[in-house]
């Protein structure tokens, strides 16, 4: 395991089994999602990982997550073995990710205040602590303070993004991971969050890594982009090299469809 990696999964194998009924009999079968998946995530870096609906984007952010243990293979978080670990010890590493999942619509509770959303990943600090550092937060996500008292549906897709960043990164993380963080939104709005989330790598000093279908979003905010077709990753490197140059076929297709 070299210095610096956030995240390192080796040569990951992950799916889901699946339960078939028959007439007379129920088997279980596994579902191979993921194949052969290597991946590392750099102190500090930004990663972007590109692949079309349902080449298992969310199954390997559910991998690094902890919430899908691979058939096959490792699956490192700053360094530990996250599924070796007992659960309490495999809590505290996953803290350093901050999650942002897809749809800022869906992804808030409705009956829960901003302000208590917002307060909820620091319980281990005072109350003023916790009160100053969401300030910052709503400060660097650029949320006026009157989002506190107010519920999720009283806002804008937007602010509600914004609401997620901001609660994804308020205990200050190693990484953050975003899944699909634009595909809801509309254009203008999607050009202010990746200018956002550009600014939140560069005043926080995190590793950013970004799932999205979307080439235009995935040029904004990488540095170097992992492309997975039907779970393996077939291509990778600079993301400007692999728009301008793609080696890998379906890379050059998903290129010239852009
Ligand atoms: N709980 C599950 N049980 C069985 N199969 C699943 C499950 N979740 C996903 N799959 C299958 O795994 C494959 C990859 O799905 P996944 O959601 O990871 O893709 P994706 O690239 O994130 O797609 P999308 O962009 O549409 O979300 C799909 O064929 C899907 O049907």
């Amino acid at each position: 395991m070299g210095l610096g990696d956030i995240i390192r999964l080796e040569d990951v194998t992950a799916g889901y089994v699946v339960v078939k009924q028959g007439i007379k009999s129920i088997a279980r079968e596994k579902r191979v999602v993921l194949r052969n998946i290597n991946l590392r995530i750099k102190d500090g870096e930004r990663v972007v990982i590109i692949g079309e609906s349902g080449s298992g984007k969310t199954t390997l952010l559910r991998v690094i997550l902890g919430l899908l243990k691979p058939f096959n293979g490792r699956v490192f978080v700053i360094g530990k073995d996250i599924y070796s670990l007992k659960w309490r010890e495999r809590v505290k590493v996953l803290r350093q990710i901050g999650y942002v999942p897809q749809d800022p619509y869906k992804a808030l509770n409705p009956s829960v205040k901003v302000g208590t959303i917002l307060e909820e990943p620091l319980e281990a600090l005072s109350i003023s602590e916790r009160g100053s550092r969401v300030k910052d937060i709503l400060r660097l996500v650029n949320l006026p303070e009157n989002v506190l008292n107010m519920y999720p549906m009283e806002l804008s897709g937007g602010m509600r993004q914004r609401v997620l960043i901001a609660r994804a990164i308020i205990h200050d993380p190693e990484v953050l991971i975003l899944d699909e963080p634009t595909s809801a939104l509309d254009v203008s709005m999607q050009a202010q969050i990746v200018n956002l989330i550009n600014e939140i790598h560069r005043k926080l000093e995190l590793a950013v890594l970004t799932v999205t279908h979307d080439l235009g979003v995935a040029q904004y905010l990488a540095d170097r982009a992992v492309v997975l077709y039907r779970g393996e990753i077939i291509e990778e490197g600079d993301i400007d090299s692999i728009i301008k140059n793609p080696r890998n076929e379906y890379t050059r297709l998903l290129v010239s469809s852009y």
